[in-house]
């Protein structure tokens, strides 16, 4: 048997991470937590005392309470400097280590090394599993980071470092080695690169196929405007990342944790009027009451005040009920009153009334707010009542935005013959900025797959997520889809709507990194109804909030006829009034064509016209989405 009291674990975390572009490895952020923080999380139940090997931001890891030792040798000598350090500072006889990339490791791991260390009389223990060689042939291949050594082997380490050697199994040939077989290679995987860590982040995220591929009536030409909504909503990740941030910057952001109420609020059991507070059994069947007033209750100090039969406290809105009241006279109900007594009639209050229950807004140890939660003005307050000063969320979106198309040129250039000035990045910039994300600004692209691929790669490059807007219909999309298909998993479609019926979904890689993309129509109405009716939504669960956000659909009636072909869904632009008899009533802002921005700026709604509708006569119901909301 084990005795984990005699184990001590070094993390090892000491290194470069060349392959992850130098990043701190075990600091980075992997499913809710940091990779080190997962691997903490297996080593626990394994090991008494656990220790950091680190050589960068040493108050980082000690956050994690955990000592942070330092290699003593110089230059990031390399995981047996940190396992050097580690046996020099070893409290016990037997030193566990493992890498602060592989969070999957085994859960028997120490027991499993120690049995055989023991069994064998060996100074180390070292995890072994079977991997297929080139002609796939199983065989066997030692972990050295995952090992169990004896303190005692100090000395052959340091003769082994001593003579210049660094590599991690290498000093293995001076010492008796145990090999321990485990069957689940997978749980000894490391994390090397930040695609990797993207990889291993979406778990087990099926691809953009797989997705697709569970509509049986898939067809890209003439797609559903549900199925793309389905489509996009399954196959796009949140991010992760969580920061702390004071409660006033926590406006707008994602609650990253559920916020558990350190108090009850209220506090006391108060009054809600400005009144007389008295015990409600005194009302039973009684026409009328004189009660004496024996003090005062004022909000923010308890009175110590105790009313009697007979007897009642004069209180204000606030203020603490003194013991044995449950009830509260407004005090404009009183028949009589002077600083001595009040006088009301017996129906004037039921037992109860008035009184504010302590832990009736919110109850300690109760949820007062949910992860997935969008902090709006109300939540500020009703985490302030808690007294809470930090929020934990959710990192802000990254968005990277750019235009494509000759023809396009930017404020303060000439504009030439053919030309027009590019306003969709500024729509793109409102409605982002809107949703909180950070955003990067690409500017325009040229028409030239080139320019195109390394304005994707860099975007992919610094965001989460990418929006263009113009080239993905059939004149253009020929180079834009072999640009795309070149760096990742995009689907072009045409979708059963209008506007903005061409439309590329995906997610592209370059160099490590990864990000959806959504590659809009160009024409400017169509951009703004692509981006509210799938990117909106997409990126909303990408930051992390939870679903129940979706706008809510209202009904009004349409004031005139309207145009609508069935078999699509139109996104009308309307303006919503009062009509005379008080019910909302829509009418069209004008010429509805997808290049006339004017009848977005002109509109107060949209008129959702769903596949199935045809025509509509005046007078007909029709959902609408108002544009703004009250907070
Ligand atoms: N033969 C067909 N032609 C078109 C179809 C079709 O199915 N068959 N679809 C039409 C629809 S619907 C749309 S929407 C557009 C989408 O075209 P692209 O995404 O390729 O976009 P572009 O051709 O680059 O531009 C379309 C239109 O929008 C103007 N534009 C583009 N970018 C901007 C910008 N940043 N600011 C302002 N205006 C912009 C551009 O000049 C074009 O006029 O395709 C239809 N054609
Ligand atoms: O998708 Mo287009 O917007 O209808 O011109
Ligand atoms: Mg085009």
């Amino acid at each position: 048997m084990t005795d984990k009291n005699q184990i001590s674990a070094l993390i090892l975390a000491g290194g470069r991470a060349t392959r992850m572009g130098r990043v701190d490895k075990g600091l980075q952020p992997f499913r809710g937590a940091t990779l080190v923080a997962h691997v903490l999380e297996k080593l626990k139940p394994q090991a008494t005392h656990i220790a950091i090997n680190a050589n960068r931001n040493a108050d980082a890891y000690a956050a994690y309470g955990l000592p942070v030792l330092a290699d003593s040798l110089d230059g990031f000598a390399g995981p047996l400097a940190g396992l050097q350090v580690g046996l020099q500072q070893c409290a016990t006889a037997l030193l566990l280590t493992v890498p602060c990339d592989s969070p999957f490791l085994p859960d028997d791991l120490a027991a499993r090394l120690h049995t055989a260390l023991l069994a064998e009389d060996a100074d180390l223990a070292v995890a072994v599993t079977l991997e297929p060689d080139e002609h796939g042939v199983p065989q066997r291949q030692r972990h050295p980071v995952f090992s169990l050594v004896k303190r005692s082997a100090l000395p052959q380490l340091q003769a082994y470092l001593d003579s210049g050697m660094r590599r991690m199994g290498g000093w293995h040939g001076a010492l008796r080695v145990a090999e321990v077989l485990f069957s689940d290679a997978a749980a000894f995987r490391n994390i090397n690169t930040l695609e990797q860590l993207q990889q291993e982040e979406r778990g087990h995220a099926p691809s953009l196929q797989q997705v697709i591929g569970c509509l049986s009536d898939y067809d890209p030409g003439a797609l559903p405007v549900r199925h793309a909504q389905h489509i996009i909503q399954r196959f796009i990740q949140p991010v992760r990342a969580v920061e702390k941030v004071a409660l006033r910057s926590a406006l707008d952001r994602v609650l990253a944790a559920d916020l558990i109420s350190p108090i009850d609020v209220p506090a006391h059991d108060n009054s809600a009027m400005d009144g007389y507070a008295f015990d409600g059994a005194q009302l039973q069947g009684r026409e009328q009451l004189t009660l004496r007033t024996i003090g005062i209750a004022y909000a923010g100090q308890p009175s110590g005040l105790r009313p009697g039969p007979g007897e009642c406290v004069r209180i204000m809105t606030g203020g603490v009920m003194p013991e044995g009241c449950d009830t509260v006279l407004p005090q404009e109900l009183a028949s009589a009153s002077d600083a001595a007594s009040v006088t009301f009639a017996g129906n004037s209050v039921r037992s109860g009334d008035n009184r504010r229950r302590q832990g009736e807004d919110l109850q300690a140890g109760q949820p007062a707010l949910r992860t997935g939660k969008l902090i709006r003005p109300a939540d500020l307050g009703l985490i302030a009542s808690l007294g809470i000063a930090e929020v934990p969320v959710r990192r802000r979106l990254r968005v990277a935005f750019f235009s494509t198309g000759d023809e396009l040129r930017s404020i303060g250039e000439p504009l030439e013959q053919g030309c027009i000035y590019d306003s969709n990045r500024y729509t793109l910039y409102g409605m982002l900025r809107r949703l909180g994300c950070d955003i990067i600004d690409m500017g325009v692209t040229r028409d030239d797959p080139a320019a195109l691929e390394a304005a994707l790669r860099e975007a992919c490059e610094s965001a989460d997520a990418i929006i263009t807007s113009g080239g993905v219909s059939v004149g253009d999309a020929d180079y834009t889809r072999a640009v795309m298909d070149k760096l990742g998993e995009v689907s072009f479609w045409k979708i059963g709507m209008r506007p903005g019926r061409p439309m590329a979904f995906g997610q592209i890689r370059s160099n490590g990194h990864s990000a959806f993309l959504f590659g809009l129509p160009g024409n400017p109405v169509a951009v703004m109804v692509t981006f509210y009716f799938f990117a909106r939504n997409a990126l909303q669960r990408m930051m992390g909030v939870d679903g129940g956000n979706d706008m809510p659909l209202l009904r009004a009636r349409a004031a005139d006829a309207i145009r609508k072909k069935a078999g699509r869904t139109e996104y009308q632009r309307g303006i919503v009034s009062l009509g005379a008899d008080g019910q909302a009533e829509v009418r069209l802002t004008g010429a509805q064509g997808s290049g006339i921005l004017r009848s977005m700026t002109e509109a107060n709604c949209i008129i959702i016209l769903p596949d199935e509708q045809g025509n509509v006569a005046p007078g007909e119901s029709v959902a609408i989405l108002p544009f703004e909301g009250l907070i």
